[in-house]
């Protein structure tokens, strides 16, 4: 089995994270905290009170998973093809797959990539729902101290299946979404560039960043409920299931609830994935 493309996937999905976890600092405290007008209010007061620092903030552990996650997607998506197709990523300039099997092979390494995620997503969504000050002498200690922290007592008190919480909408999130990143992606590649060649690195910057739009706005609902399960259970359970976080947030919020910070997901998901794409595309050239 190609292992380059297992290490392109970590090496392009650590770049593209460094450069979006500013976005993803934003986008989480706008959903979580209420102090904040606005993109632009957010992103003053985080810079005025804590410096470009305070951009920045829970990324290590972010950083230490993207090595797994992002390579099993890359690395499934590209060797499902292999078995679909019989091409290697280097045949495929010449003998492009067709949209079904990339939709196909994206589908596949969504739903496995989600499966490694989906513990190392809700340590990370616990502690950026944690709005406690940093450790004052005297204040109240936030219920997690760090990564290893929140996943010990996750274990603790509720085994192995509790860090799976919310599992399921992360896999019905990215299963589809992730055929639609590789198609738009493959797409817009397709479109600019004449056949038979590679595509030129201006291309695959704007291809990249369109199939991260793209997969984010169609995977926001599911975002936002597979955030509400990740939260649901720390004092006591509310939801049912998938469906009963979604009938009821959609009751009691309406319509729009589906797409809470897809704006700013957006304006995120541009750049990483550009540069992810990017990365991932010249690694595997330079190793060819
Ligand atoms: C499928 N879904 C839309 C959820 C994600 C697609 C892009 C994944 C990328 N690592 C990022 O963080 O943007």
């Amino acid at each position: 089995m190609p292992v380059e493309e297992f290490v392109a996937g970590w090496i392009s999905g650590a770049l593209g994270l460094v450069l979006g976890h500013p976005f993803d600092t934003v986008k989480v405290r706008l959903q979580t905290q209420t102090t904040y007008r606005g993109i632009v209010d957010c992103m003053v007061k985080i810079y005025r009170h804590e410096s470009l620092l305070g951009f920045f903030k829970g990324m290590s552990f972010p950083i230490a998973s993207i090595a797994v996650v992002n390579s099993v997607l890359f690395g499934v998506y590209s060797n499902t093809l292999l078995v679909l197709t019989a091409t290697s990523h280097q045949e495929r300039r010449a003998q492009p797959p067709s949209y079904t099997h990339i939709f196909l092979a994206g589908c596949t390494g969504g739903f496995l990539q989600a499966y490694c995620l989906a513990p190392f997503d809700l340590i990370k969504v616990r502690l950026q729902n944690q709005t406690e000050p940093m450790a004052q002498p005297g204040s109240p200690q936030p219920q997690y101290r760090g990564p290893v922290h929140c996943a010990a007592s996750i274990f603790r008190e509720e085994g192995y299946r509790g860090l799976f919480r919310g599992a399921w909408a992360l896999m019905l999130r990215d299963t589809p979404t992730m055929g639609i990143y590789f198609i738009t992606y493959e797409g817009l590649c397709r479109q600019y560039t004449p056949e038979g060649q590679n595509p030129s690195s201006a291309t695959v910057l704007v291809a990249g960043g369109f199939a991260g739009i793209a997969s984010w706005v169609a995977a926001t609902p599911l975002d936002v409920i597979k955030s509400r399960m990740q939260m649901d259970g720390l004092r006591r359970r509310v939801y049912q299931g998938v469906l009963d976080c979604m009938v009821s947030s959609v009751r009691q919020e309406g319509l729009g609830v589906f797409f809470r910070g897809v704006t700013i997901n957006s304006a995120r998901a541009f750049p990483v994935n550009a540069v992810t794409f990017l990365s991932y595309e010249y690694l595997l050239r330079w190793w060819g």
